[in-house]
């Protein structure tokens, strides 16, 4: 067909000479035409059907029952009464009943979807029943009765979905973290990745890249006819720039995405005694650490899962620093450094009445000025300092001394400074995270990283390549980079391109 459709665009647009320069263009008929389809994921399940609850497990006002395949609408019509398949995509109402003994089991609402029109692209229904759990295990007992059906396997649904080109690869893992979002900003990222963001990003680099490629192929067969346009190598090289400025300023963005999927790592550090445990359990809202008058209570590095504001971060309660001390509170104290030193974010905590004792001084000496000199000359690691036990300085005193650098005041037992002090990790934390709802979609996953530097290293030898073979070679690598990243198998649309950017004979 694409033989076909060539011969005709020479003979047309170039006259018949140009049909014996076909054996030159062998790359032209390897192509297979795009769809998502070929995207390398299994072919689904052979024709079986698959049924499973999709809603949680447990008791429930209505559990959601799904099935997809060839034999939905059979186990529909077996299942409910009257028999006829409702209109689709409409919920109506049915009577539910064990297609082997006719015994009602539910009277539930049910939905039909024919594919392709459905979350997987093949034929789906869905059976919203009361949830209790007697209801969900009669009608998935039920359903394993209907020939052709069986449970599906943990993600089968999703997995069709992809196979079906209903969604990227990208898409996929959008999906899953939705699922797994505990946090405000992290379900804001998971549903701008479903949306496909990411992918639609790739797909337009992809695009640039396809152009690109066309350029060049197009100069290796056309190269010496002066009916080809002008400057096309050019015009690749420039495509080429663009899309190494775009991908390296997304590479910049330093893990962000990834530390808002799996969470920023804070950690709370101070001289003893200054209320750090005291601080870890308000933001954790549970008593994780202990608290007591004596310091050097905390010994081991204490970290808790938490919502911050928001976003999602491991808190890390560290041992109080100080110098001189016992080998089992030294052994704490070098625990609190090395954890120190993979903070995203430090939360310094002072006590606000003992800012003269020598471990306040030695603190804000080293770590403090330490961070804060590192964080200006363009560290990533960032440091919130606090003041804690407000309560014990004076009513209408003078306050701190203002020689301190900028800092929040806090008081762990009155809570009076906690909005303030939210407010301010809520800036700092989508300053270490991106915050999800602006700017270009992040990159949440290592994979996508690795894809991103590998299609960049490609473009690098795109630059090198002594001869255009080569230099065409580093074009396809570097696409196909883009192609995994969102789950396709190296598909080519060259062809599409030349027809439609290319004039070959114009
Ligand atoms: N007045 C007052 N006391 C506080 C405040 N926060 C904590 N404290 C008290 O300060 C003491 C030390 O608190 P911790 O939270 O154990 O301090 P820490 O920094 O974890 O101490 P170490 O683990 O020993 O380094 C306890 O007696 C707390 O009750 C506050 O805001 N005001
Ligand atoms: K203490
Ligand atoms: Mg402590």
């Amino acid at each position: 067909m694409w033989r076909g459709l060539w011969t005709l665009v020479t003979l047309t647009a170039r006259g018949p000479r140009r049909a014996s320069q076909m054996h030159r263009l062998p790359f032209l008929f390897s192509l297979r035409p795009f769809t998502r389809q070929g995207s390398g994921a299994p072919t689904p399940g052979s024709g079986a059907t698959i049924f499973a609850l999709s809603s949680g497990q447990g008791r429930c006002g209505i559990a959601v029952i799904r099935t997809s395949g060839p034999a939905s609408s059979h186990a529909l019509r077996s299942l409910t009464a009257p028999q006829d398949l409702p209109r689709a995509r409409y919920a109506c109402l049915r009577l539910l009943s064990d297609p082997r003994s006719g015994e009602p089991l539910d009277r539930a609402l049910v939905l039909w979807f024919p594919g392709p029109q459905s979350f997987t692209g093949e034929d789906c229904v869905e059976f919203h029943v009361h949830g209790g759990p007697a209801v969900v295990s009669g009608v998935l007992q039920a359903l394993g009765s209907v020939p052709g059906l069986r449970p599906a396997e943990a993600g089968e649904f999703t997995r069709r979905a992809f196979a079906h080109g209903k969604l990227s690869l990208t898409e996929v893992e959008g999906l899953a973290d939705l699922i797994h979002a505990e946090t405000e900003a992290q379900r804001r990222q998971a549903l701008r990745q479903l949306d496909g963001e990411l992918s639609h990003l790739c797909q337009s680099w992809a695009e640039t890249l396809t152009k690109a490629l066309a350029h060049v192929e197009a100069y290796i067969d056309f190269g010496e006819d002066d009916n080809l346009e002008e400057g096309v190598l050019e015009q690749a090289d420039s495509q080429v720039r663009e899309l190494e400025l775009a991908l390296g300023a997304h590479l910049r963005d330093a893990r962000r995405g990834q530390r808002l999927r799996s969470g920023a790592h804070v950690v709370v550090a101070g001289p003893p005694n200054a209320g750090k445990s005291s601080l870890v359990n308000l933001l954790s809202r549970k008593p994780v650490s202990i608290v007591s008058p004596e310091p050097g209570t905390t010994r081991d590095v204490l970290e808790t899962p938490v919502d911050l504001a928001g976003f999602p971060a491991l808190l890390s309660d560290t041992a109080g620093l100080r110098e001189g001390v016992g080998p089992v509170e030294q052994e704490g104290v070098r625990r609190a450094r090395e954890r120190l030193e993979q903070a995203d974010l430090i939360l310094a905590v002072l006590d606000a009445s003992d800012l003269a004792s020598p471990s306040s001084c030695s603190f804000l000496d080293t770590i403090v000025t330490a961070t804060r000199a590192q964080s200006s000359s363009g560290s990533n690691q960032r440091l919130l300092l606090v003041l804690n036990k407000s309560d014990l300085l004076p009513q209408g005193g003078p306050g701190p001394s203002p020689e301190l650098p900028p800092h929040l005041l806090l008081s762990c037992l009155t809570r009076e400074g906690l909005d303030g002090l939210l407010e301010a990790l809520r800036k700092e934390l989508a300053a270490v995270c991106g915050d999800p709802s602006a700017g270009p979609p992040l990159l949440t996953r290592t994979r996508h990283q690795h894809h991103l530097q590998s299609c960049l290293d490609a473009l690098g030898h795109y630059k090198e390549a002594k001869d255009l073979a080569l230099a065409a070679e580093a074009l396809r690598v570097a696409r196909g980079h883009l192609t995994y990243l969102t789950g396709g198998g190296g598909t080519e649309e060259i062809l599409d391109v030349i027809f439609r950017d290319f004039c070959v004979g114009k």
